[in-house]
């Protein structure tokens, strides 16, 4: 069996900059690694830009055009694919996952939408736990300065609202899933880049 690690965290916490960083990292140590993403970019990930993120990140504010309950099951949905299609196979012939964003983005931010924890943590049982959850955690503040060009200003406070309560969220469920690990994103790339590897080498070893 391969190796799945996640990395989590508000939108703007480094997660792609550094999944880039630790696919190059491992390959230079001989292991052959997929890096993957959710929402996928398959028809159910386009389905979710289409009707949930519409009109790009501010359309998550209000814009949805569904309920988030129906948000909620599109995720899980994309996810099922993504593991059936995707991550079983990898890692059943022996490589290494890494998943920007997994199902912990669903308690996180659909938990902040408002829908019961208990529901969603049901609802994505069927995904297959990884060995390790890299959480980049930063204040909302810090995230913001780095995505300000993308979002629209007359949204920007409710962005913030949002994000406050998904950090808040992602927290709690570290003490809930003892494979998120919590990294500190307020670093720079290469710091952030070095407590990553110190974890990964630990999992390695294990
Ligand atoms: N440690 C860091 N310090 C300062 N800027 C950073 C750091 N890491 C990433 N950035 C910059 O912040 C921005 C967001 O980074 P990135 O796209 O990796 O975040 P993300 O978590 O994948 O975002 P999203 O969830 O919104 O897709 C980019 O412009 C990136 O270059
Ligand atoms: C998987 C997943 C994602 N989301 C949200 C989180 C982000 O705001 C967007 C995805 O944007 P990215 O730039 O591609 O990271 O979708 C969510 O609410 N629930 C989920 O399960």
């Amino acid at each position: 069996m391969g190796i799945f690690i996640v990395l989590e965290g508000i939108d703007g916490a480094g997660k792609s900059t550094q999944a880039k960083l630790l696919k190059l990292w491992l390959e230079e140590r001989g292991y052959e690694v997929v890096l993957t993403k959710e929402p996928t970019d398959t028809p159910f990930g386009k389905l979710i830009r289409k009707l949930v993120l519409t009109g790009g990140r501010e359309g998550i504010i209000d814009g949805a055009k569904i309920s988030h309950e129906a948000e909620a099951l599109l995720f899980a949905a994309d996810r099922a694919e993504h593991v059936d299609k995707l991550i079983k196979p990898a890692l059943e012939s022996g490589k290494v996952v890494i998943s920007d964003r997994y199902f912990y983005s669903s308690l996180a931010y659909q938990w902040a939408r408002g829908l019961d924890l208990e529901w969603l943590i049901d609802l994505n049982r069927f995904a297959i736990r990884p060995d390790l959850v890299l959480l980049l955690d930063l204040p909302v503040k810090e995230s913001m300065k780095r995505i300000r060009t993308r979002s629209i200003k007359t949204e920007f406070d409710k962005i913030v609202e949002l994000q406050k309560k998904v950090r808040e969220n992602y927290l709690k469920l570290a003490e809930r899933f003892p494979e998120i690990k919590i990294v500190n994103a307020l670093e720079d790339v290469d710091g952030v880049h070095r407590q990553i590897v110190a974890l990964v080498e630990a999992l390695l070893e294990k």
